[in-house]
């Protein structure tokens, strides 16, 4: 008899994530200015990541007790002098979320709806809980507790996204998109959804409401006519290099406009058919691509049926550490389109080289 893999390792990702949009949702319309500082590497990072980050590794810890994380955030920031008001702001927002009521799905997740809040201490320690290394064999979470931070300060794209990996291989990945609309043909309709797929079991559309009876979609890629492919890229230019899209684009004969969206956002809509190829290439500034940036999305993409390679064809590494090395981009699309695009990336390289473009 063979049972299906990661029940209790999708219930739970699935709960946490809901959690986690609750938080990511209601923090967006109380932001206030202090409430948003820079990183060292230039980027934002809003009290809605940091306590994002609490409730899943929160959440992640009661029910695996033994699984490392690698999550985005870490609390130096808070732990700092200066960051009392930081602090107390994410432990409440944290605690206001991990206390509320249990919700359907979560039945069997102990700690959840108790109505125990954390100390800072302890939210501080379990935000630091995912300061994992990652690495080539074992298993571990990935979360990044709010990707495409940038959007969420425009109101545009974000997506809450957890993945599991053992030995070096996304096994399940969950992406809540609280922003998102329901279906793309009707963009100005419901929007929130979840995004999961578990290797070998394919990848499903879930409403984001815990409450909902809507049943899960099953999310194949289509085959894309020629006329309706495009590009599925970045809205920050700093993240991935547009000008060569749109070089790939012209290449292919690609005459719809790309479609820009942050966050792995863009790794569902390509899983619903929503655009038909995701190109994200280097800026050449040096940046080293995170392991949380894309592990759910490429088991999405794969579960959809879909290819993802760096843009020279190679399988993606998940076994490095925290982040994918050396950085050659990103080709994610159905398959027939996939090798085409891989092509198109060669073309265009080659016409840059020699100056022929
Ligand atoms: N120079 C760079 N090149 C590529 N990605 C970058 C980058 N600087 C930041 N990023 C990553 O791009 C992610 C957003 O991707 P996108 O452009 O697809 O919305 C960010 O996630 P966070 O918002 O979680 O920090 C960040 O990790
Ligand atoms: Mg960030
Ligand atoms: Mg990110
Ligand atoms: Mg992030």
């Amino acid at each position: 008899m063979s049972t299906v893999p990661y029940v209790a390792e999708k219930q739970v990702a699935i709960a946490a994530v809901r959690r986690a949009c609750t938080l990511t949702a209601s923090v967006f319309n109380k932001l206030v200015k202090n409430e948003t500082l820079t990183k060292d590497d230039k980027s934002p990072v809003t009290v809605g990541d940091f306590s994002a980050q609490a409730v899943v590794n929160t959440i992640l810890g009661h029910a695996f007790p033994d699984d490392r994380i690698v999550g985005e955030e870490d609390a130096a920031d808070m732990r700092a002098e200066s960051g009392v008001e930081l602090r107390n702001r994410i432990v409440e927002l944290a605690n206001e979320t991990l206390t509320g009521p249990l919700q359907p799905g979560e039945e069997n997740i102990w700690g959840l709806g108790s109505g125990k809040a954390q100390t800072a201490e302890q939210i501080m320690d379990v935000i630091d809980r995912g300061n994992y290394d990652g690495g080539r064999t074992g298993r571990f979470w990935t979360l990044d507790p709010i990707d495409g931070t940038k959007g969420f300060l425009r109101g545009e794209q974000y997506a809450v996204c957890l993945a599991l990996i053992n030995n070096a291989r996304v096994e399940l990945g969950v992406i809540g998109c609280p922003n998102l609309p329901v279906s793309a043909s009707a963009p100005t309709g419901e929007r929130g959804c979840i995004f999961v797929a578990v290797r070998g079991e394919g990848a499903y559309q879930i409403p984001l409401s815990p409450s909902s009876t809507v049943e899960p979609i099953r999310l194949q890629i289509p085959d894309l006519s020629q006329d309706q492919l495009n590009l599925l890229e970045s809205v920050e230019k700093a993240h991935a290099k547009l000008s060569f899209n749109e070089k790939v684009a012209q290449v292919l004969g690609i005459t719809r406009e790309p479609t820009r969206m942050d966050s792995q956002a863009k790794y569902c809509a390509l899983a619903r058919g929503d655009g038909g190829v995701y190109l994200r290439m280097p800026t050449g500034a040096g940046y080293r691509e995170k392991i949380w940036d894309h592990a759910p999305g490429s088991v999405l993409v794969e579960e959809a049926g879909g290819v993802i390679t760096d843009s020279r064809g190679q399988p993606l590494d998940f076994g490095l550490g925290r982040t994918l090395g050396e950085n050659f981009g990103f080709v994610a699309a159905g398959k027939k389109v996939h090798s085409r695009v891989l092509e198109a990336v060669k073309k265009a390289k080659e016409d840059e080289a020699t100056g022929s473009a």
